[in-house]
């Protein structure tokens, strides 16, 4: 079978999973395929950027693919899905990206016996670390599944969960970098506004955070550990993290998963 891949939706999820994929050679650039609703420069971009083809035409995009992912916002799934219906056949894999929708509501809106598979992945794909979680409709097979976790695999980690859990892994780690980002930002305000180079701090800023991310991943202590190995006691991190429990930190993070989990549960509805 042939190895081609199609993109429906060609927009930021999509370059970052599809440029993840040419960098760690899974898939060559003649192998994959991409369309969009009406932002054909965006497609154009898109080849003259990773040499990728673009096709306006939906059957041409989706007819030979094995896997065919969907990278369209939720509301625009219907739609999307009813431009390419006719033209997947039962032997394809349909992935789906989208925040919220369930693989019920994908195969409703399919109404054909094709498999699906629904995962959430992140924009960090783009540096080959994203952290998806994938989960398996009713008609998608181990081996769907398996096909599923070998592609994420080539852009970071990636992991089955119970489809019920998708909304809480949307809200951590699909959303997760932006709130990552949202702190190195305000830290290198707050930097700049004490007088340090915005150069400078960013720098700094961009190796604490990977520093820590590495010391997550390999130093085998859990964050709190980590946490009390930085904190002398009266030292600087004690106040700084008294400083983030009276702006209630906690609260602020708890009310920010649980909202984003209760935003994916309420696209899913729609
Ligand atoms: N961004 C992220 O960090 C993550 C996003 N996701 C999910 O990925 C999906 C896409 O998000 P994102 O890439 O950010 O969104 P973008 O808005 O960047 O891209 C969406 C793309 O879908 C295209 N599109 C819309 N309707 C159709 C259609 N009927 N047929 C074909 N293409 C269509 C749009 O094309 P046009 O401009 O022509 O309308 C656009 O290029 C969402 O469902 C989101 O929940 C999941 C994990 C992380
Ligand atoms: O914000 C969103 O809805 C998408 C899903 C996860 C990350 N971005």
């Amino acid at each position: 079978m042939t190895k081609k891949m199609a993109f429906v939706g060609a927009g930021s999820m999509a370059e970052s999973i599809l440029s993840g994929i040419l960098d760690s050679g899974f898939l060559a650039k003649e192998d994959i395929l991409v369309t969009n609703k009406s932002d054909f420069e965006r497609l154009e971009h898109l080849e003259r950027q990773y040499q990728i083809q673009y096709v306006e035409d939906k059957q041409e995009t989706v007819t030979d693919a094995r896997i065919v992912l969907l990278a369209v916002k939720p509301y625009d799934m219907e739609a999307a899905i009813a431009s390419i219906r006719d033209y997947l056949n039962t032997d394809q894999l349909l992935i789906s990206v989208a925040a919220g929708v369930s693989t019920d509501t994908i195969s409703e809106m399919l109404g054909r016996e094709i498999p699906v598979i629904r995962a959430m992945p992140n924009t960090s794909a783009a540096a080959g670390e994203s952290a998806t979680a994938v989960t398996r409709g009713r008609l998608a097979t181990e081996e769907h599944l398996h096909t599923a976790l070998e592609l994420f695999r080539t852009i970071g980690t990636a992991t089955e969960v119970a489809e019920e859990d998708m909304h809480t892994v949307t809200a951590i780690a699909g959303s997760g970098p932006a709130y990552v980002y949202y702190l190195v930002e305000v830290m290198e305000e707050a930097a700049v506004a004490a007088g340090l180079g915005k150069q400078t701090a960013h720098e700094l800023l961009i190796q604490t955070i990977a520093g820590a991310g590495e010391m997550l991943k390999s130093s085998g202590l859990d964050p709190a550990q980590l946490r009390k190995n930085i904190t002398s006691p009266g030292g600087t991190t004690q106040a700084g993290l008294e400083a983030l429990d009276e702006g209630e930190f906690q609260k602020a993070v708890i009310s920010c998963v649980e909202t984003a989990r209760e935003r994916s549960i309420e696209l899913g509805k729609k």
